[in-house]
Protein backbone atom coordinates (compact mmCIF):
# COMPACT_ATOMS: atom_id res chain seq x y z
CA UNK A 1 0.00 0.00 0.00
CA UNK A 2 1.40 3.04 -1.12
CA UNK A 3 1.37 6.25 1.29
CA UNK A 4 -0.27 9.31 -0.19
CA UNK A 5 2.87 10.97 -0.41
CA UNK A 6 4.56 8.11 -2.32
CA UNK A 7 1.47 8.18 -4.82
CA UNK A 8 1.45 12.54 -5.28
CA UNK A 9 5.51 11.98 -5.96
CA UNK A 10 4.81 9.79 -9.20
CA UNK A 11 2.19 12.43 -10.75
CA UNK A 12 3.33 14.80 -12.81
CA UNK A 13 2.82 18.09 -11.56
CA UNK A 14 0.58 16.92 -8.25
CA UNK A 15 -0.49 20.25 -6.52
CA UNK A 16 -2.81 19.82 -4.43
CA UNK A 17 -4.09 23.30 -4.47
CA UNK A 18 -5.22 23.00 -7.87
CA UNK A 19 -5.22 19.58 -9.11
CA UNK A 20 -6.99 18.59 -12.94
CA UNK A 21 -9.89 16.72 -13.02
CA UNK A 22 -7.76 13.89 -14.60
CA UNK A 23 -5.24 14.00 -12.38
CA UNK A 24 -7.26 12.81 -9.39
CA UNK A 25 -8.77 9.78 -11.45
CA UNK A 26 -5.07 8.82 -11.54
CA UNK A 27 -4.11 9.56 -7.88
CA UNK A 28 -7.27 7.20 -6.66
CA UNK A 29 -6.54 4.63 -9.60
CA UNK A 30 -3.11 4.40 -7.54
CA UNK A 31 -4.61 4.92 -4.01
CA UNK A 32 -7.66 1.95 -3.95
CA UNK A 33 -6.69 -1.85 -4.39
CA UNK A 34 -9.71 -4.47 -5.37
CA UNK A 35 -11.16 -6.25 -2.79
CA UNK A 36 -9.48 -9.60 -2.53
CA UNK A 37 -13.24 -11.98 -0.75
CA UNK A 38 -14.80 -13.48 -2.50
CA UNK A 39 -18.31 -15.33 -2.52
CA UNK A 40 -20.80 -17.80 -4.26
CA UNK A 41 -24.12 -16.60 -5.18
CA UNK A 42 -26.81 -18.51 -7.19
CA UNK A 43 -26.86 -16.66 -10.71
CA UNK A 44 -30.93 -15.61 -9.59
CA UNK A 45 -29.21 -13.02 -6.94
CA UNK A 46 -26.44 -12.19 -9.46
CA UNK A 47 -27.09 -8.95 -11.42
CA UNK A 48 -24.82 -6.29 -10.65
CA UNK A 49 -22.23 -8.91 -9.28
CA UNK A 50 -18.64 -8.59 -10.27
CA UNK A 51 -17.58 -11.87 -11.12
CA UNK A 52 -14.62 -13.38 -9.42
CA UNK A 53 -12.69 -15.49 -11.71
CA UNK A 54 -12.80 -16.31 -15.26
CA UNK A 55 -16.17 -18.48 -16.49
CA UNK A 56 -14.87 -21.27 -18.66
CA UNK A 57 -17.81 -22.84 -20.67
CA UNK A 58 -18.53 -26.24 -19.48
CA UNK A 59 -20.38 -26.80 -23.30
CA UNK A 60 -20.63 -25.19 -26.50
CA UNK A 61 -23.58 -22.96 -27.22
CA UNK A 62 -24.96 -23.64 -29.05
CA UNK A 63 -24.55 -27.60 -28.60
CA UNK A 64 -25.05 -28.60 -32.11
CA UNK A 65 -25.47 -26.96 -35.48
CA UNK A 66 -29.01 -25.77 -35.61
CA UNK A 67 -31.37 -24.05 -37.74
CA UNK A 68 -32.12 -20.10 -37.66
CA UNK A 69 -35.28 -20.22 -39.41
CA UNK A 70 -38.69 -22.93 -39.66
CA UNK A 71 -38.24 -23.95 -43.25
CA UNK A 72 -36.45 -26.77 -44.76
CA UNK A 73 -32.82 -27.95 -44.42
CA UNK A 74 -31.01 -29.30 -47.82
CA UNK A 75 -27.45 -29.80 -48.96
CA UNK A 76 -26.75 -26.13 -50.58
CA UNK A 77 -23.92 -27.45 -53.02
CA UNK A 78 -27.52 -28.21 -55.34
CA UNK A 79 -28.68 -24.26 -54.95
CA UNK A 80 -27.77 -22.71 -59.02
CA UNK A 81 -27.97 -18.83 -58.86
CA UNK A 82 -30.31 -19.14 -62.03
CA UNK A 83 -32.72 -22.17 -61.28
CA UNK A 84 -35.09 -23.30 -58.96
CA UNK A 85 -34.34 -26.30 -57.01
CA UNK A 86 -36.87 -29.12 -56.43
CA UNK A 87 -36.69 -31.09 -53.46
CA UNK A 88 -38.32 -34.17 -51.93
CA UNK A 89 -39.74 -33.66 -48.19
CA UNK A 90 -38.59 -36.71 -46.39
CA UNK A 91 -39.72 -35.89 -43.24
CA UNK A 92 -39.65 -33.56 -40.25
CA UNK A 93 -37.14 -32.51 -37.41
CA UNK A 94 -38.35 -30.76 -34.59
CA UNK A 95 -36.61 -28.89 -31.98
CA UNK A 96 -35.19 -30.97 -28.65
CA UNK A 97 -34.33 -34.13 -30.86
CA UNK A 98 -32.61 -35.25 -33.18
CA UNK A 99 -33.99 -36.00 -36.64
CA UNK A 100 -32.05 -40.04 -37.53
CA UNK A 101 -32.88 -39.88 -41.38
CA UNK A 102 -30.30 -39.88 -44.20
CA UNK A 103 -31.04 -37.26 -46.89
CA UNK A 104 -29.84 -37.65 -50.46
CA UNK A 105 -29.61 -35.32 -53.43
CA UNK A 106 -32.73 -33.86 -54.68
CA UNK A 107 -34.45 -34.41 -50.26
CA UNK A 108 -35.03 -31.79 -47.64
CA UNK A 109 -36.36 -32.22 -43.83
CA UNK A 110 -39.00 -29.80 -42.55
CA UNK A 111 -37.15 -27.83 -40.05
CA UNK A 112 -37.93 -26.04 -36.58
CA UNK A 113 -35.94 -23.40 -35.73
CA UNK A 114 -33.68 -24.54 -33.22
CA UNK A 115 -33.76 -28.20 -34.28
CA UNK A 116 -30.43 -30.37 -34.97
CA UNK A 117 -29.39 -29.81 -38.58
CA UNK A 118 -29.48 -33.15 -39.50
CA UNK A 119 -26.36 -34.82 -41.06
CA UNK A 120 -24.98 -33.67 -44.23
CA UNK A 121 -27.25 -30.62 -44.31
CA UNK A 122 -26.41 -27.15 -43.72
CA UNK A 123 -28.74 -24.60 -45.48
CA UNK A 124 -32.14 -24.02 -44.35
CA UNK A 125 -34.50 -22.36 -46.50
CA UNK A 126 -37.55 -20.38 -44.98
CA UNK A 127 -40.82 -21.71 -45.39
CA UNK A 128 -42.23 -18.43 -46.37
CA UNK A 129 -39.69 -18.36 -49.20
CA UNK A 130 -40.70 -21.35 -50.56
CA UNK A 131 -43.42 -22.78 -53.20
CA UNK A 132 -44.95 -26.64 -53.53
CA UNK A 133 -45.52 -28.00 -56.91
CA UNK A 134 -48.51 -30.54 -57.53
CA UNK A 135 -46.88 -33.41 -56.19
CA UNK A 136 -46.05 -31.64 -53.12
CA UNK A 137 -42.05 -30.96 -53.75
CA UNK A 138 -40.81 -28.11 -52.51
CA UNK A 139 -39.40 -25.34 -54.77
CA UNK A 140 -36.73 -22.95 -53.62
CA UNK A 141 -36.69 -19.98 -56.25
CA UNK A 142 -32.79 -19.70 -57.74
CA UNK A 143 -30.79 -16.75 -56.36
CA UNK A 144 -32.16 -15.92 -52.99
CA UNK A 145 -30.23 -18.03 -51.07
CA UNK A 146 -26.23 -19.14 -50.17
CA UNK A 147 -24.68 -22.87 -48.97
CA UNK A 148 -25.12 -22.48 -45.38
CA UNK A 149 -27.65 -20.08 -45.07
CA UNK A 150 -30.48 -20.21 -41.44
CA UNK A 151 -27.78 -22.81 -40.16
CA UNK A 152 -26.44 -21.64 -36.43
CA UNK A 153 -22.89 -23.32 -36.07
CA UNK A 154 -22.24 -25.32 -32.87
CA UNK A 155 -19.97 -23.04 -30.42
CA UNK A 156 -20.39 -19.94 -32.54
CA UNK A 157 -21.94 -18.34 -29.05
CA UNK A 158 -19.36 -20.28 -26.98
CA UNK A 159 -16.77 -22.88 -27.37
CA UNK A 160 -16.75 -25.12 -24.96
CA UNK A 161 -13.39 -24.82 -22.49
CA UNK A 162 -12.76 -21.66 -23.61
CA UNK A 163 -13.68 -17.98 -21.50
CA UNK A 164 -17.16 -17.21 -21.69
CA UNK A 165 -16.73 -14.44 -18.99
CA UNK A 166 -13.48 -12.77 -17.42
CA UNK A 167 -13.14 -11.93 -14.08
CA UNK A 168 -14.21 -8.10 -13.66
CA UNK A 169 -16.99 -8.32 -15.54
CA UNK A 170 -19.92 -7.42 -13.86
CA UNK A 171 -22.93 -9.05 -14.41
CA UNK A 172 -25.93 -7.23 -16.51
CA UNK A 173 -28.72 -8.98 -17.80
CA UNK A 174 -27.10 -10.13 -20.91
CA UNK A 175 -24.53 -11.85 -18.97
CA UNK A 176 -27.07 -13.26 -16.25
CA UNK A 177 -28.77 -15.09 -19.77
CA UNK A 178 -25.02 -16.20 -21.05
CA UNK A 179 -24.13 -17.73 -17.57
CA UNK A 180 -27.48 -19.64 -17.71
CA UNK A 181 -27.23 -20.80 -21.18
CA UNK A 182 -24.16 -22.67 -19.64
CA UNK A 183 -26.09 -24.78 -17.47
CA UNK A 184 -24.15 -22.85 -14.70
CA UNK A 185 -26.38 -22.02 -11.76
CA UNK A 186 -24.33 -20.16 -9.38
CA UNK A 187 -20.82 -18.00 -9.69
CA UNK A 188 -17.85 -16.68 -7.53
CA UNK A 189 -18.53 -13.43 -7.33
CA UNK A 190 -16.62 -10.44 -5.62
CA UNK A 191 -18.11 -9.87 -2.05
CA UNK A 192 -20.58 -6.88 -1.69
CA UNK A 193 -18.68 -3.49 -0.83
CA UNK A 194 -19.31 -2.13 2.37
CA UNK A 195 -19.02 1.26 2.07
CA UNK A 196 -20.13 4.00 5.11
CA UNK A 197 -21.90 7.35 4.97
CA UNK A 198 -22.16 9.95 6.92
CA UNK A 199 -23.46 13.77 6.68
CA UNK A 200 -21.33 17.05 9.02
CA UNK A 201 -22.80 19.82 9.93
CA UNK A 202 -24.81 21.59 12.81
CA UNK A 203 -27.22 22.95 10.25
CA UNK A 204 -28.36 19.17 8.84
CA UNK A 205 -31.57 17.97 10.31
CA UNK A 206 -32.49 14.14 9.79
CA UNK A 207 -35.98 13.79 8.61
CA UNK A 208 -38.52 13.49 10.79
CA UNK A 209 -36.51 15.97 13.44
CA UNK A 210 -38.99 19.77 12.98
CA UNK A 211 -37.88 22.75 10.55
CA UNK A 212 -36.09 24.82 12.03
CA UNK A 213 -34.27 28.91 11.03
CA UNK A 214 -30.55 28.55 9.59
CA UNK A 215 -31.25 24.34 8.76
CA UNK A 216 -31.78 22.39 5.53
CA UNK A 217 -32.61 18.51 5.75
CA UNK A 218 -29.79 15.91 5.15
CA UNK A 219 -30.21 15.20 1.14
CA UNK A 220 -26.61 13.98 0.58
CA UNK A 221 -27.29 11.26 3.00
CA UNK A 222 -30.25 10.13 0.43
CA UNK A 223 -28.36 10.93 -2.80
CA UNK A 224 -25.71 9.40 -2.02
CA UNK A 225 -27.49 6.13 -0.55
CA UNK A 226 -29.02 5.86 -4.02
CA UNK A 227 -25.89 6.39 -5.61
CA UNK A 228 -24.36 3.28 -3.99
CA UNK A 229 -27.20 1.17 -4.00
CA UNK A 230 -26.84 1.72 -7.92
CA UNK A 231 -23.17 0.04 -7.70
CA UNK A 232 -24.57 -2.54 -5.45
CA UNK A 233 -22.47 -1.74 -2.24
CA UNK A 234 -24.00 -2.53 1.31
CA UNK A 235 -24.14 0.58 2.87
CA UNK A 236 -23.16 1.58 6.63
CA UNK A 237 -25.48 4.65 7.25
CA UNK A 238 -24.72 6.71 10.15
CA UNK A 239 -26.35 9.37 9.87
CA UNK A 240 -25.78 12.93 10.36
CA UNK A 241 -23.10 14.15 12.70
CA UNK A 242 -22.79 17.39 14.40
CA UNK A 243 -19.75 19.64 14.36
CA UNK A 244 -18.60 18.26 17.65
CA UNK A 245 -14.80 17.01 17.90
CA UNK A 246 -15.65 13.82 19.97
CA UNK A 247 -18.76 12.62 17.47
CA UNK A 248 -16.84 13.13 14.34
CA UNK A 249 -13.73 10.87 16.31
CA UNK A 250 -16.13 8.52 16.88
CA UNK A 251 -18.27 7.99 13.37
CA UNK A 252 -15.00 7.82 11.79
CA UNK A 253 -14.14 5.18 14.17
CA UNK A 254 -16.98 3.23 13.64
CA UNK A 255 -16.64 3.73 9.84
CA UNK A 256 -13.13 2.56 9.26
CA UNK A 257 -13.63 -0.23 11.81
CA UNK A 258 -16.49 -1.51 9.72
CA UNK A 259 -16.28 -0.33 6.36
CA UNK A 260 -13.83 -0.63 2.94
CA UNK A 261 -14.82 2.68 2.04
CA UNK A 262 -15.94 6.25 4.12
CA UNK A 263 -17.97 8.63 2.25
CA UNK A 264 -18.77 11.76 4.13
CA UNK A 265 -20.21 15.19 2.76
CA UNK A 266 -19.37 18.53 3.71
CA UNK A 267 -16.61 20.24 6.55
CA UNK A 268 -14.11 20.31 3.95
CA UNK A 269 -13.48 23.97 2.90
CA UNK A 270 -12.59 26.58 5.39
CA UNK A 271 -15.07 27.18 7.28
CA UNK A 272 -14.89 27.89 10.96
CA UNK A 273 -16.93 24.94 12.11
CA UNK A 274 -14.86 22.69 10.06
CA UNK A 275 -13.57 19.79 12.56
CA UNK A 276 -13.98 17.44 10.05
CA UNK A 277 -10.47 17.97 8.44
CA UNK A 278 -8.69 18.19 11.54
CA UNK A 279 -10.11 14.42 12.65
CA UNK A 280 -9.57 13.30 9.38
CA UNK A 281 -5.86 14.36 9.68
CA UNK A 282 -5.28 12.70 13.06
CA UNK A 283 -6.95 9.77 12.02
CA UNK A 284 -5.52 9.00 9.05
CA UNK A 285 -3.31 10.07 5.51
CA UNK A 286 -5.61 12.55 4.29
CA UNK A 287 -4.84 14.89 1.51
CA UNK A 288 -6.90 17.97 0.77
CA UNK A 289 -7.49 19.51 -3.11
CA UNK A 290 -8.87 21.86 -4.39
CA UNK A 291 -9.69 19.98 -7.85
CA UNK A 292 -9.81 22.41 -10.61
CA UNK A 293 -13.63 21.87 -11.67
CA UNK A 294 -17.24 23.08 -10.99
CA UNK A 295 -18.95 22.34 -9.05
CA UNK A 296 -17.26 20.22 -6.63
CA UNK A 297 -14.25 22.32 -5.79
CA UNK A 298 -13.12 21.29 -2.50
CA UNK A 299 -12.42 17.06 -1.79
CA UNK A 300 -10.51 15.19 0.87
CA UNK A 301 -9.06 11.90 -0.14
CA UNK A 302 -6.64 9.28 1.63
CA UNK A 303 -7.42 7.05 4.50
CA UNK A 304 -8.46 6.35 8.12
CA UNK A 305 -6.48 3.93 9.75
CA UNK A 306 -7.24 1.46 12.36
CA UNK A 307 -4.98 -1.10 14.25
CA UNK A 308 -5.92 -3.83 12.23
CA UNK A 309 -6.91 -2.38 8.68
CA UNK A 310 -7.78 1.17 7.03
CA UNK A 311 -10.42 2.39 4.88
CA UNK A 312 -10.33 4.70 1.86
CA UNK A 313 -12.05 7.93 2.53
CA UNK A 314 -13.96 10.05 0.60
CA UNK A 315 -14.33 13.29 1.78
CA UNK A 316 -16.81 15.24 -0.76
CA UNK A 317 -18.01 19.13 -0.52
CA UNK A 318 -21.31 19.73 1.13
CA UNK A 319 -23.43 21.18 -1.73
CA UNK A 320 -25.56 18.78 -2.72
CA UNK A 321 -24.35 18.59 -6.73
CA UNK A 322 -21.33 18.64 -5.78
CA UNK A 323 -21.66 15.69 -4.06
CA UNK A 324 -23.16 14.37 -6.67
CA UNK A 325 -20.43 15.72 -8.95
CA UNK A 326 -17.92 14.43 -7.47
CA UNK A 327 -19.24 11.02 -6.80
CA UNK A 328 -20.06 10.29 -10.68
CA UNK A 329 -16.58 11.72 -11.36
CA UNK A 330 -14.15 9.90 -9.10
CA UNK A 331 -15.86 8.54 -6.26
CA UNK A 332 -17.77 5.86 -8.56
CA UNK A 333 -15.20 4.65 -10.49
CA UNK A 334 -12.81 4.09 -7.44
CA UNK A 335 -15.56 1.95 -6.05
CA UNK A 336 -15.51 -0.06 -8.95
CA UNK A 337 -12.10 -0.62 -9.18
CA UNK A 338 -12.33 -1.53 -5.03
CA UNK A 339 -15.24 -3.82 -6.61
CA UNK A 340 -12.77 -6.05 -9.07
CA UNK A 341 -14.44 -4.52 -12.18
CA UNK A 342 -12.90 -3.62 -15.28
CA UNK A 343 -12.77 -0.11 -15.45
CA UNK A 344 -15.09 1.38 -17.55
CA UNK A 345 -14.09 4.20 -20.04
CA UNK A 346 -16.36 6.80 -19.71
CA UNK A 347 -18.29 7.32 -22.95
CA UNK A 348 -19.40 10.39 -23.97
CA UNK A 349 -22.39 11.43 -26.20
CA UNK A 350 -21.83 14.35 -28.45
CA UNK A 351 -24.98 17.11 -29.34
CA UNK A 352 -25.15 20.30 -30.12
CA UNK A 353 -25.61 22.69 -27.35
CA UNK A 354 -28.82 25.19 -27.92
CA UNK A 355 -27.04 27.58 -26.12
CA UNK A 356 -23.79 29.17 -25.84
CA UNK A 357 -22.06 28.13 -22.46
CA UNK A 358 -19.97 30.45 -20.74
CA UNK A 359 -16.36 28.16 -19.33
CA UNK A 360 -12.80 29.02 -18.26
CA UNK A 361 -10.23 27.00 -19.72
CA UNK A 362 -8.14 25.36 -16.81
CA UNK A 363 -10.72 23.66 -15.22
CA UNK A 364 -13.38 20.87 -15.94
CA UNK A 365 -17.32 22.20 -15.56
CA UNK A 366 -19.94 20.01 -15.30
CA UNK A 367 -23.48 21.51 -16.10
CA UNK A 368 -26.93 19.61 -16.00
CA UNK A 369 -28.35 18.66 -19.02
CA UNK A 370 -31.15 17.44 -20.70
CA UNK A 371 -30.34 15.74 -24.33
CA UNK A 372 -33.48 15.48 -26.64
CA UNK A 373 -33.41 13.84 -30.36
CA UNK A 374 -35.00 16.64 -32.75
CA UNK A 375 -37.03 15.32 -35.62
CA UNK A 376 -34.22 15.46 -38.26
CA UNK A 377 -32.19 13.38 -35.52
CA UNK A 378 -30.13 15.45 -34.69
CA UNK A 379 -28.97 14.75 -30.97
CA UNK A 380 -29.44 18.82 -28.75
CA UNK A 381 -28.75 19.74 -25.47
CA UNK A 382 -29.52 22.43 -23.27
CA UNK A 383 -29.03 22.78 -19.46
CA UNK A 384 -31.92 22.40 -17.48
CA UNK A 385 -31.70 25.92 -15.25
CA UNK A 386 -30.34 26.96 -12.46
CA UNK A 387 -26.72 24.82 -12.40
CA UNK A 388 -25.98 26.24 -8.70
CA UNK A 389 -23.88 23.71 -6.54
CA UNK A 390 -27.26 23.56 -4.24
CA UNK A 391 -29.75 23.26 -6.97
CA UNK A 392 -31.22 19.53 -6.90
CA UNK A 393 -33.99 20.33 -8.81
CA UNK A 394 -31.78 21.28 -12.36
CA UNK A 395 -30.43 17.48 -11.60
CA UNK A 396 -33.72 15.90 -11.48
CA UNK A 397 -34.65 17.20 -14.67
CA UNK A 398 -31.17 16.45 -16.36
CA UNK A 399 -30.82 13.46 -18.17
CA UNK A 400 -26.81 13.77 -18.25
CA UNK A 401 -23.94 15.95 -17.32
CA UNK A 402 -22.83 18.21 -20.21
CA UNK A 403 -18.73 18.22 -19.88
CA UNK A 404 -17.08 21.05 -20.32
CA UNK A 405 -13.21 19.78 -20.05
CA UNK A 406 -10.23 21.09 -18.68
CA UNK A 407 -8.28 22.91 -21.50
CA UNK A 408 -11.95 23.77 -23.33
CA UNK A 409 -13.31 27.17 -23.77
CA UNK A 410 -16.71 28.54 -24.01
CA UNK A 411 -19.29 26.77 -26.53
CA UNK A 412 -20.91 29.09 -29.10
CA UNK A 413 -24.98 27.92 -30.17
CA UNK A 414 -24.60 24.90 -32.17
CA UNK A 415 -21.35 23.84 -31.33
CA UNK A 416 -21.52 20.01 -29.96
CA UNK A 417 -20.40 19.20 -26.53
CA UNK A 418 -19.63 15.95 -24.60
CA UNK A 419 -22.60 14.72 -22.42
CA UNK A 420 -21.71 12.10 -19.63
CA UNK A 421 -25.55 10.58 -19.79
CA UNK A 422 -26.93 9.24 -16.36
CA UNK A 423 -28.35 5.91 -17.73
CA UNK A 424 -26.84 3.12 -15.70
CA UNK A 425 -25.08 5.51 -13.36
CA UNK A 426 -27.80 7.32 -11.39
N1 LIG B 1 -14.06 30.85 1.36
C1 LIG B 1 -14.43 29.75 0.69
N2 LIG B 1 -15.66 29.31 0.87
C2 LIG B 1 -16.06 28.23 0.18
C3 LIG B 1 -15.19 27.58 -0.72
C4 LIG B 1 -13.90 28.06 -0.84
O1 LIG B 1 -13.09 27.53 -1.59
N3 LIG B 1 -13.55 29.15 -0.12
N4 LIG B 1 -15.65 26.53 -1.44
C5 LIG B 1 -17.08 26.50 -1.68
C6 LIG B 1 -17.46 25.27 -2.26
S1 LIG B 1 -17.10 25.08 -3.91
C7 LIG B 1 -18.17 24.32 -1.57
S2 LIG B 1 -18.76 22.92 -2.37
C8 LIG B 1 -18.44 24.42 -0.15
C9 LIG B 1 -17.94 23.14 0.53
O2 LIG B 1 -17.91 23.35 1.86
P1 LIG B 1 -17.98 22.20 2.94
O3 LIG B 1 -17.61 20.91 2.34
O4 LIG B 1 -17.22 22.65 4.08
O5 LIG B 1 -19.52 22.05 3.19
P2 LIG B 1 -20.44 22.85 4.20
O6 LIG B 1 -19.90 24.22 4.39
O7 LIG B 1 -20.66 22.00 5.34
O8 LIG B 1 -21.74 22.91 3.33
C10 LIG B 1 -21.84 23.57 2.08
C11 LIG B 1 -23.31 23.74 1.71
O9 LIG B 1 -23.91 22.49 1.53
C12 LIG B 1 -25.03 22.31 2.41
N5 LIG B 1 -25.03 20.94 2.91
C13 LIG B 1 -24.04 20.37 3.61
N6 LIG B 1 -24.36 19.11 3.92
C14 LIG B 1 -25.58 18.89 3.42
C15 LIG B 1 -26.46 17.76 3.44
N7 LIG B 1 -26.10 16.63 4.03
N8 LIG B 1 -27.65 17.84 2.82
C16 LIG B 1 -28.01 19.02 2.22
N9 LIG B 1 -27.22 20.11 2.17
C17 LIG B 1 -26.04 20.06 2.77
C18 LIG B 1 -24.79 23.28 3.52
O10 LIG B 1 -25.92 23.65 4.18
C19 LIG B 1 -24.14 24.43 2.77
O11 LIG B 1 -25.11 25.22 2.16
O12 LIG B 1 -17.80 25.52 0.41
C20 LIG B 1 -17.89 26.71 -0.39
N10 LIG B 1 -17.34 27.78 0.36
O1 LIG C 1 -17.86 22.15 -4.69
MO1 LIG C 1 -18.69 23.62 -4.74
O2 LIG C 1 -20.13 22.82 -5.03
O3 LIG C 1 -18.09 23.83 -6.42
O4 LIG C 1 -19.83 24.94 -4.82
Amino acid sequence: MNSLDEIAARLQGYDPQSLSADAVGEFLAHLVDPVADTETVALADALGRVLARDLVSPLSVPPHDNSAMDGFAFDGAQLREDAPLSLEVVGTALAGAAWQGTVGPGQAVKIMTGAIMPAGLDTVVPQEVTTQDADGRVIVPGGVLRRGDNRRLKGEDLAEGRPALLAGERLGPAACGLVASLGIGELPVVRRLKVAYFSTGDEILSLGEPPREGAVYDSNRYTVRALLARLGCEVLDLGVVRDDPALLEAAFIRAADQADAIITSGGVSVGEADFTKAMMKKLGDVAFWRIAMRPGRPMAVGRIRRPDRSSVLFGLPGNPVAVMVTFLAFVRPALLRMMGAHPEPTLYLRARSTEALRKKPGRTEYQRGIVTRRADGVLEVRTTGNQGSGVLSSMVQANGLIVLHHGQAGVAPGDEVDVMMFEGAL
